[in-house]
This record gives structure tokens, C-alpha cells and sequence, in this order.
């Protein structure tokens, strides 16, 4: 099938090539000249594991093409994703302003034997896919057909190649029975279960999955505090409610919270749009309430086991909003280096992230030394928060954290350490809803968890 694709990002990007690595042939479109430069020289502007290998092959088969002209789009295709992003808007609500700037310009096509066809696979409030047909066809002439589909996106960053192979379900949201089948038969390749719906379903049952993704980490962070309020090991909790088969073990570690371009921004719109339908969604909210809180916790933790910070050298590993992506879109290093600051003005900040540092270099205050390695960020360091769990970090040994740093106390801000080893050897290390393991042995049986330095 001929396809274009208006929005070359992170699902743009993989859908593309994923598509014109089944054999189609995709143009892919985008209002950023420079990533579409890049593009068109075989460079992938941002991290994202197997995307770089598999738009060469499909560019240099000539399968995937890059432009960034969105006019006359659908004189050549059959069928067009939307993929622009859709940021929050000052309210929370979701900006549509880039998905209409593209509707708007598409023009009437001269063929009019084939029934075009738009799949919007951006996150969008429900009902979107209704008004975008409905604006359409108030403008094209009436001989020019088009569906209006919703195709919904459930991949993640720094799996999005496997997730397009491999997808957990394809959400085919339409009204009308040919756009069904021909989507159905599209995606068939693909292993995932195909579910047909109506397009208000698809687009609500995109916002209801992260909205209960953020509800779960929520959930695991709040009994992660009991846990540690309680004496009880919040990681032993996790793994006993992860068998439960009605539970499943997903998206239950407790740390820093969830970040990340979606998340955060879905879930305030299914608040602000829950709102407005009068179904107010309490639970989503708490969730959304909750995660704001883990940095300024993290913070206190800190100050519990490291006395005057604002006088202290503290290392960040990590900045990212999760590992295998150098995306910083809402990442909580972002919030926990904003309230150490505020609190503790006087306090040295070093970061490392593998992947990131280019992108924090331009959202960090210029007083947050960015490091070049682990070493250079650990060297020195009275504490380290660890933000991102990089597989990286969890190869430190205990006597290189003991060597680099001047105090050797670890607020493990993901559980990604084995706590249990380093503290043997002699390196605090203080993950998250669980007790402190300290050194010294006959420090913990006197009930003194962590000796303040
Ligand atoms: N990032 C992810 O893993 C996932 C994102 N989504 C959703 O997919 C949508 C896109 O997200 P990302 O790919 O992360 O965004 P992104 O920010 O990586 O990419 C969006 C692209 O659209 C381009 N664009 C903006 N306005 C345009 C216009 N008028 N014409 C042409 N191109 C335009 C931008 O230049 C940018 O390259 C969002 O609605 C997001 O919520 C859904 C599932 C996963
Ligand atoms: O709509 C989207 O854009 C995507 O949003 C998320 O994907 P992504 O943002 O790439 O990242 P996740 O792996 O979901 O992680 C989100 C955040 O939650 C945090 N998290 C995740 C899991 C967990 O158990 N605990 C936890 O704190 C991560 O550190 C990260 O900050 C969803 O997982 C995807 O299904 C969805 O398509």
C-alpha cells in the first residue's frame, strides 16, 4: 500500500519504517527541515534502539522517503497517519494545534476512484476523529471520500522498533466496515490481537492504558512509603503481588516516579476531559497528585542520611526520563534537581546520564556540571542519587563508588543496585520502600539505620 506519514517523531518514525519493512511504500513528512535533513542523510536525530538500521535499509531500497511538504499528501497515498505530537496545553488539556494545521492543508485529490483514508494515531481527547471527518468534509468536494480512522499507539520509547513488530494489540477504531477490512488486512502481518472498535473506543482506550500505567506506579509508590514507614521490604511486596495473575507483575517498581512525554501529559487530559464530560476521574488524579511528590520525598530521604547539603557535592547518574532513550520530556531528574536547589541553594550538582546529556545540557541550570562518565560525576560526591536505572551503573563496584567519592552513601532511586552486596562492603545504599542497610552491622542492631556524616 502507498502511505504517508505526517509527523516524523519517535512513533512516527518506527511506524514508517516499520511499515516500509513489510513492503509498502511510505513518504514520510515533517515541518522540522533540519530532522528531515538529518533523515535524508541517514541520520536518526534522537536515541532509539534497531531505528537507525532499520530506516537505512528501507531508505536505501527505496521503500521510505522523507519531505516536508504536507500539501497534496493524498493526490499519491491511500492512506495517511497523523502523528503530530499533541503536548498539553496550559490547562492540562491536550494542544490539537498541530494535528489541525495539518488537516487544514490537505488538499482535494484529482483520483477520486480510491477512498482515502486518515488513521490519527497521536494520543487525542475522544471524539477527535469525528470532528477532524466532520471538518474535512465541510471543505473537499463531495466526490473526494475519506475515512477518518483511529489507530492508537501503544508503544514505548526505547522499545518502539520491537513494540511496531510486536505490538500487545492494534486498535482499529472506524465507522465504516471498508475502512475496517482494509486496515485489518494492513496489519495482519503483524502478530499482535486485532481489535475492532468504533473510533470513540480506540481513542479512549489509548488514554484509559496510560491513565492505568500511571495509576499502577502510583499505587507501587504509596505502599512503597507504608513499606518504609512500616519496616517492610517493598521489592519483596511487589514480587508477592506480581504473581498474583489478576495483578501481573508489571509496572509495580517503586522509585522516582513516572516521566516521559505521555504519562504525564495523557493523564492530565483524561483529567481535564473526564471533567468536562462529568466523569470526573478521582482516581487518575490522586495518581497524578501522588507522582508530583516522589522528587521533594527523594530530597528529604537525602537529608535524613546526609547532614547540610547545601554544603555538599551531590552526584545525579541518570537524567533521562527512563533508560534506553535520551528523551528528558517531564523526566523527574528534572524536578528532583529543581527542589535541591530550592532547598539547599548552596549545593553542588553533578550528572551523568550515557545517552541524555546532550539533551539536559539545554533544560539543566548552567550550575549542574554535566559529567562525561559515572567516575567524573561520582568523583568527590558526599551522596549519589541514582535517577535512571542504566545497566551501566548497576556494573559500578562497591570499591570504585568507595575510591571516587568522598562519602560513599547511595539514594538508589529506582531499587536497581543490589543493595544487600554493596552494604557489605561497606557502601550505604538507600533504595526506595525499603529499610536502610547501613555498614556497620552493630549500627543497625542499635536500631541507628543510617549514621548521619
Ligand atoms: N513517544 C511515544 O512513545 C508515544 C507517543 N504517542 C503519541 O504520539 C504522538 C506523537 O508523539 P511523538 O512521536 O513522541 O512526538 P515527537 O515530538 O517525537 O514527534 C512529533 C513530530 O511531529 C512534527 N510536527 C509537528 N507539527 C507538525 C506539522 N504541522 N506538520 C508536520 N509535522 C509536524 C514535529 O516536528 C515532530 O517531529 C503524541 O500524540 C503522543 O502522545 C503514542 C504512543 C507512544
Ligand atoms: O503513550 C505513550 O507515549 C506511551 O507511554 C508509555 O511509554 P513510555 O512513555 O515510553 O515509557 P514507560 O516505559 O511507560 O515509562 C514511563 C515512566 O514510568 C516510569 N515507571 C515505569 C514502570 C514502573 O514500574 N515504574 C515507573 O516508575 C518510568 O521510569 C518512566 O519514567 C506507555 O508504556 C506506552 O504503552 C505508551 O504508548
Amino acid at each position: 500500500m502507498k502511505m504517508a506519514i505526517v509527523g516524523a517523531g519517535v512513533v512516527g518514525l518506527a511506524t514508517g519504517a516499520g511499515f516500509a519493512d513489510l513492503g509498502h511504500s511510505v513518504h514520510c513528512v515533517d515541518i522540522d527541515t533540519g530532522k528531515i535533513a538529518l533523515l535524508s542523510r541517514g541520520s536518526i536525530p534522537y536515541h532509539e534502539p534497531g531505528l537507525e538500521a532499520l530506516v537505512l535499509r528501507n531508505t536505501s531500497a527505496g521503500r521510505l522517503t522523507f519531505g516536508h511538504n504536507p500539501s497534496k499528501l493524498l493526490n499519491d497515498v491511500e492512506l495517511l497517519f497523523i502523528t503530530v505530537g499533541t503536548p498539553s496545553g496550559d490547562t492540562g488539556e491536550m494542544s490539537l494545534a498541530a494535528l489541525w494545521s495539518v488537516i487544514d492543508q490537505i488538499e482535494a485529490w484529482p483520483d477520486t476512484d480510491i477512498r482515502r483514508m486518515i488513521a490519527i494515531k497521536s494520543t487525542v481527547p475522544v471524539g477527535t476523529a469525528e470532528r477532524v471527518e466532520l471538518r474535512l468534509r465541510s471543505r473537499l468536494p463531495d466526490n473526494c471520500l475519506v475515512d477518518v480512522v483511529s489507530i492508537p499507539e501503544f508503544m514505548r520509547e526505547g522499545s518502539a522498533v520491537r513494540d511496531f513488530f510486536e505490538p500487545s494489540r492494534i486498535v482499529i477504531g472506524t465507522a465504516s466496515v471498508d475502512a475496517e477490512e482494509r486496515l485489518t488486512q494492513l496489519h495482519q502481518r503483524l502478530p499482535g490481537p486485532i481489535l475492532a472498535t468504533d473510533r470513540r473506543s480506540a481513542e479512549l482506550a489509548k488514554l484509559a492504558a496510560n491513565a492505568c500505567l500511571a495509576v499502577k506506579i502510583s499505587f507501587a509508590n504509596e505502599i512503597a512509603a507504608l513499606a518504609e514507614q512500616t519496616g517492610a521490604d517493598y521489592p519483596s511486596v511487589a514480587h508477592s503481588l506480581g504473581l498474583d495473575p489478576r495483578i501481573g507483575p508489571h509496572f509495580l517498581a517503586a522509585g522516582l516516579g513516572f516521566g516521559g512525554s505521555c504519562l504525564p501529559k495523557d493523564t492530565r487530559a483524561l483529567v481535564r476531559m473526564a471533567d468536562e464530560a462529568g466523569a470526573p476521574q478521582t482516581l487518575v488524579e490522586a495518581a497524578v497528585r501522588a507522582n508530583a511528590m516522589l522528587p521533594l520525598r527523594m530530597v528529604r530521604k537525602l537529608e535524613a542520611a546526609l547532614s547540610d547539603p547545601g554544603r555538599r557535592r551531590v552526584a545525579l547518574l541518570g537524567l533521562a526520563f527512563k533508560p534506553g532513550t535520551d528523551d528528558m520530556r517531564e523526566a523527574p531528574s528534572l524536578r528532583l534537581i529543581a527542589e535541591l536547589s530550592r532547598r539547599h541553594p548552596g549545593i553542588t550538582l553533578t550528572a551523568y546520564d550515557p545517552e541524555a546529556n546532550h539533551a539536559a545540557r539545554k533544560l539543566l541550570p548552567s550550575s549542574v556540571k554535566i559529567c562525561d562518565s559515572a567516575e567524573e560525576a561520582l568523583k568527590g560526591a558526599d551522596a549519589a542519587i541514582l535517577v535512571t536505572e542504566w545497566r551501566e551503573f548497576r556494573q559500578i563496584k562497591a570499591d570504585d563508588f568507595k575510591i571516587w567519592m568522598n562519602r560513599p552513601i547511595i539514594m538508589d532511586g529506582r531499587n536497581a543496585l543490589d543493595a544487600a552486596a554493596l552494604n557489605a562492603q561497606g557502601v550505604v545504599c538507600i533504595g526506595v520502600g525499603r529499610l536502610p542497610v547501613v555498614p556497620n552491622e552493630s549500627a543497625r542492631k542499635s536500631g541507628d539505620l543510617v549514621p548521619k556524616v
